[in-house]
């Protein structure tokens, strides 16, 4: 078995717990309430900008170009198409997505991105395509299946998110997973399985993630401070 269909496994019950969580449900139903996709896009527009430094650091660790092209076409494909899917968010819940943007990170969005950063900020580039894997791979898996299972038509309120993350050949997961196997084949155990658990940490934040936006997440103690 190859190693990221080893960690792939060993996730499985994760990813399971994020298809039938409310949120993702709420996107199969159409039912999510406004303030839910508006405090989902703050979190995420944030979340979106710490991914783009991280491709950063990843780039600033490479020494082939075609790992290079990767990463940089990635920071194009989170600025310029990842837009649509937050403004099908945006236009349901009736909010104009410049009002969205440069909020305060909430809880659990700031321990994924902390989380991702360290393993980044002390690992090579195998510790930073495991930590990175489960956002493309989660939200491809989610798309597919609500596809399958929803199958929305254009009068669906979410139509243009499920199409956009269901219908595409996903070439990043794969080609993150096709890099991956081939720094663990090259790899002692030791960093294999710090690899597996980077990956496996990051699968438990993306359900943390979509429970932080369900239940409106915020600190325990509202203060005037807005960084971070
Ligand atoms: C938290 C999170 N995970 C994954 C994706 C998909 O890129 C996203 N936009 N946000």
């Amino acid at each position: 078995m190859s190693f990221s269909a080893e960690i792939r496994q060993a996730a499985d019950p994760v990813f399971e717990a994020i298809y039938n969580h409310p949120f993702v449900q709420g996107i199969a139903r159409g039912d999510l309430q406004s303030e839910q996709l508006v405090h989902y896009v703050k979190q995420d527009f944030e979340y979106l900008n710490a991914f783009m430094r991280i491709y950063g650091t990843a780039i600033s660790k490479c020494s082939r170009r075609e790992d290079m092209d990767m990463f940089n076409q990635q920071i194009s494909f989170v600025l310029n198409s990842e837009v649509h899917p937050h403004n099908n968010f945006c236009h349901v819940a009736g909010v104009p997505y410049e009002q969205l943007q440069g909020y305060p990170v909430a809880p659990s969005a700031h321990n994924y991105i902390r989380h991702m950063l360290t393993a980044a900020q002390e690992g090579d580039l195998g510790d930073i395509l495991a930590v990175l894997l489960p956002c493309p791979w989660t939200y491809w898996e989610i798309g597919k299946r609500l596809m399958e299972d929803v199958k929305p038509d254009v009068s669906h309120p979410f139509y243009d998110w499920i199409d956009f993350y269901g219908n595409r050949t996903d070439t990043i997961t794969s080609r993150f997973c096709t890099r991956l196997d081939e720094i663990a084949a090259a790899s002692t155990p030791a960093h294999r399985e710090r690899m597996k658990q980077h990956f496996i940490l990051s699968c438990q934040f993306e359900y943390m993630f979509w429970d932080m936006a369900y239940t409106l997440e915020d600190w325990p103690v509202q203060l005037e401070v807005t960084s971070v």
